[in-house]
């Protein structure tokens, strides 16, 4: 029998199981419902689409019952949160919950206003299956606490949020995966460090966001193994970024060269960039 998720990992390393859910995505095409923010649509759905996966910004609570039943996962953001956006955040991923669905939280801001962290908390409450964050977010969001912000920018490195995010996956039941230098991924208990990407991404907006819905469309490729499928999103996305650099003038151009990177990654450049290691 083929290994798989954990097991194949631990027989080679990651970058196989890196490829294989790369090759998965691009194979299998998940539809991935996305509930995303104002700023975001267009550089998720290009993420999406350049990865192989199949985006679609459904966002009517009228619209739930019919559509969310037949995605492979859904993605949830509350960027530009209002109060009639709520309900179908809300609405959806407790369907997702529900029919075993993998769901995907971005809480970006969680902790700009009491209003917002109320709204992730309700969220976290209806169990996604993975959370992922900048550092400031994740501190929030394990703390329930509102307090100085620079908004949807981070003002901690990923490695503040360590504890942080083991409490809250400890907490939700869910991956909590934190972005930045090195991006953290926890399960409450094992963590896992990946050290791709660039820091040009963090001045294009709306790569967290990108990230976040490319571990849904991985994670709906091998749900069992959320954790993996986690880590193997943020590597390939900080690998286009790593390929995109190679080639920018800033971050205009990045952008652009990170999505053509990543609809051209090949096998050799996966097994040779993953970079992703345990912390003992
Ligand atoms: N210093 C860094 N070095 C390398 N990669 C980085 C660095 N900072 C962030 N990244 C990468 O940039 C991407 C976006 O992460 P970031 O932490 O900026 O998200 P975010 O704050 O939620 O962004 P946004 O809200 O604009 O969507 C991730 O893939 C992350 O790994
Ligand atoms: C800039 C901005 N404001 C609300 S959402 C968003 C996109 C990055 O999170
Ligand atoms: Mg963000």
């Amino acid at each position: 029998m083929e290994p798989t998720g954990k097991d194949k990992k631990e027989q080679s390393g990651w970058g196989p199981t890196v490829w294989a859910n790369l090759t998965a995505v691009r194979d299998k095409s998940p539809l991935i419902q996305c509930i995303t923010n104002f700023v975001s649509m267009d550089l998720v759905a290009n993420t999406l689409l350049s990865a192989g996966a199949s985006p679609a910004m459904l966002h009517s609570v009228e619209e739930i019952p019919d559509f969310t039943p037949q995605v492979g996962a859904l993605y949830v953001n509350v960027g530009t949160l209002s109060a009639d956006w709520l309900p179908a955040m809300k609405t959806a991923a407790r369907l997702a919950s529900q029919l075993g669905k993998p769901w995907v939280l971005d809480p970006v801001a969680a902790g700009a206003s009491g209003f917002r962290l109320k709204a992730c908390l309700e969220l976290v409450a209806l169990r996604p299956t993975v959370i992922r964050g900048n550092a400031s977010e994740i501190i929030a969001l394990s703390d329930a606490s509102v307090g100085p912000t620079k908004g949807v920018d981070s003002s901690h490195e990923s490695m503040d949020a360590m504890e942080a995010a083991k409490c809250l996956a400890e907490a939700s039941g869910s991956i909590v995966a934190v972005s930045g230098a090195v991006d953290i991924i926890t399960d409450g208990k094992t963590v896992v460090g990946v050290h791709n990407g660039v820091p040009m991404l963090q001045r294009i907006t709306a790569t967290g966001c990108s990230v976040t819905a490319l571990i849904a469309a991985f994670v709906a490729v091998d749900p069992l193994h959320a954790l993996e499928a986690t880590a193997s999103a943020l590597s390939i996305f900080g690998i286009a970024g790593e390929m995109g650099m190679d080639i920018a003038k800033g971050p205009a151009s990045l952008r652009i060269h990170m999505i053509d990177s990543l609809y051209s990654l090949d096998q050799a450049v996966v097994l040779s960039r993953v970079n992703i290691a345990g912390f003992s």
